[in-house]
């Protein structure tokens, strides 16, 4: 469907930049102004205390930024059929501990042992890290996105960051080449201390080449993740060399898992079907029905509580898989 709107759009060459959805997303993260002054503060004040801090507390800032990164996939305007959706409040950090009885599965620590294995030290040399974001939706959900790899930059967890975006307009909410400078350049135009210094780091990021910014026709063909080796062997390949791959989302999980009926107890490696070129993390809120990896009878549990645990948006999980070790 997204394509055929596009392909409508595109036949008249004056107005192939056009993005039909292009005014709620804006809306989006204009509405979400007070949280991401919120979470752009406290990457300014995190900045500040990590060349004092441990390796402990710099796992402990990783994986409350991973979970903020999560639940920022609340927010996207597909589930919402195009309303408004954005982040509402301020303190998206002070709200972790009240979802975090929703948070199904939360591998976090093995996102932060594959980078901290990843960076190793040779005589005080560290290895370049490289991690790729595969990334859903424009608005609150991006910054957080943003905020998570500055922070990996800035921690020494990782050297580069290549984000994956959609080549046009997709699932109404997801980022685009346009979304993503967009949101940079208005961060950095910000009138708040905060929000600016992140824009005018994120900028200097690009500039220098730690971060970038891509996109493959891949990622809005129908394919489920596990023929990209055959349709897509360049991007698979390119995956291959990262250190770890960040997939955003309920759609990326799903054509991780190629939207199967499987068992909930179905381990995740087994429902990936032979895709993992590199150790990967999935961060999604759950809005379709497929999710794997639970224990023995928790998702019939779930199903008897709340039956429609899977599809409300309400509950997550930070699901990771590595190509060594099996889940
Ligand atoms: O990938 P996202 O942004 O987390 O979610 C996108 C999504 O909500 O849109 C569809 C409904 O239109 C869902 O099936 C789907 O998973």
């Amino acid at each position: 469907m997204y394509r055929r709107i596009q392909e409508a759009l595109w036949q008249n060459p004056p107005v192939c930049e056009f993005d039909v959805f292009w005014e709620s997303k804006t809306q989006s993260f204009l509405d979400s102004a007070p949280a991401i002054t919120a979470l752009c503060s406290h990457q300014g004040e995190l900045r500040g205390r990590l060349p004092q801090s441990s390796d402990s507390q710099r796992m402990e800032y990783l994986l409350k930024l991973l979970q903020v990164s999560l639940w920022g996939n609340k927010c996207d305007l597909s589930i919402s059929a195009g309303q408004e959706n954005s982040q509402k409040g301020s303190g998206p950090l002070d709200s972790l501990d009240s979802l975090r009885p929703f948070l199904l599965l939360d591998h976090s620590k093995q996102v932060w042992s594959v980078l901290t294995a990843a960076r190793g030290s040779c005589q005080g040399q560290r290895s370049p890290v490289r991690v790729d974001v595969v990334l859903d939706n424009a608005g609150f959900e991006l910054v957080t996105d943003l905020i998570l790899a500055d922070f990996l930059l800035a921690a020494g967890l990782a050297t580069e960051v290549r984000f994956h975006g959609k080549s046009f307009p997709w699932f109404v909410s997801d980022v685009t080449a346009r979304d993503f400078h967009w949101t940079i350049a208005q961060t950095s135009a910000a009138n708040h201390q905060w929000m600016s210094a992140c824009g005018v780091q994120w900028k200097r990021y690009l500039k220098e080449g730690a971060w970038s910014y891509h996109d493959h026709a891949f990622w809005t063909l129908p394919h489920e993740y596990s023929d990209m080796a055959g349709s897509a062997p360049e991007l698979h390949a390119s995956l291959s060399s990262s250190h770890l791959l960040l997939f955003k989302g309920d759609l990326n999980y799903r054509k991780l898992v190629g939207d199967r009926d499987w068992p909930h107890a179905t381990p995740f490696h087994l429902a990936l079907r032979g895709f993992c070129p590199a150790p990967l993390a999935s961060l999604r809120t759950l809005k379709a029905n497929v999710q794997v990896g639970l224990g023995a009878g928790r998702g019939e549990e779930l199903t008897a509580d709340t039956p429609t645990w899977m599809t409300s948006g309400s509950y997550g999980v930070i699901q990771f898989c590595s190509p060594e070790r099996e889940q």
